[in-house]
């Protein structure tokens, strides 16, 4: 079983605590609401999991290894993604972009081409493929985001608020990849500030309220969500 565990957590940002955990654990086939309000720390949380930044204190086991030597290229690579709402996209066009993650992995070609085909087909951006990343719109560049990690299915996917200021078909294209991904038994993590089509396939809750994360059961019944989402959970 693919998993992260988390023990006795402590971020803090020199003399502000931000945020302690005891026990938490993110595996594969998990699917989490990560709630909180504004500056409660989210984004930071997302990163030390993903390994961008160090935690304070505390441990990451990662398939039972602990990972603390940050320099060093993380174990996790490839198989945990963290999407940022503003997503960092490489120079190149859109199918360099799809393909890139692909190629350094052990994907035969063939593959990687179909991927990248379907890929763009899910996420509206077919006729677009030739297109320099770096001029896309801001809905498009998060929608290629997704889809470049459609493309190398990780174990774990972290989305920081995956559908700020989508359109409604964008949302829908997005929630599409995503759903696709959690059948295939992708570990999602997600932070909105609103319910949406994403947040309504999380079964778990993780709250940073009072600097502290608690973890807990979600239903979808304790947020409204959006009709979009209904579509595609029961399809
Ligand atoms: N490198 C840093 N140095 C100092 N403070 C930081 C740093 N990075 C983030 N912070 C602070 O930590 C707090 C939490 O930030 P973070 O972006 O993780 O919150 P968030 O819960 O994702 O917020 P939002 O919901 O507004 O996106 C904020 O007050 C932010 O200013």
């Amino acid at each position: 079983m693919v998993q992260l565990k988390i023990n006795k957590l402590c971020m803090q940002f020199g003399d502000r605590l931000l945020f302690k955990a005891d026990a938490l654990q993110f595996a594969k086939g998990d699917t989490i609401f990560l709630q909180g309000d504004n500056g409660t720390g989210k984004t930071t949380l997302m990163k030390v999991l993903a390994g961008l930044i160090p935690a304070t204190s505390g441990e990451l086991v990662w398939q039972g290894q602990t990972h603390t030597k940050w320099w060093q290229k993380s174990p996790q690579l490839g198989k945990l993604v963290y999407l940022h709402q503003h997503p960092y996209l490489y120079e190149g066009s859109v199918k360099y972009n799809l393909s890139f993650a692909g190629r350094h992995q052990k994907m035969s070609g063939k593959l990687l081409a179909q991927r990248v085909e379907a890929a763009a087909q899910m996420a509206g951006l077919e006729h677009l493929l030739d297109a320099n990343a770096s001029n896309l719109s801001g809905g498009e560049r998060q929608r290629l985001a997704i889809a470049r990690a459609w493309v190398i299915q990780p174990d774990l996917l972290m989305l920081d608020e995956p559908v700020s200021n989508m359109d409604k078909e964008s949302r829908r294209l997005v929630l599409e990849m995503v759903h696709t991904l959690k059948r295939q038994g992708t570990g999602l993590l997600v932070s909105s500030h609103q319910t949406c089509g994403i947040t309504a396939l999380c079964r778990q809750t993780w709250q940073i309220e009072n600097q502290r994360i608690t973890s807990g059961p979600f239903n979808t019944e304790q947020g409204s969500v959006q009709e979009e989402s209904l579509h595609v959970i029961t399809s």
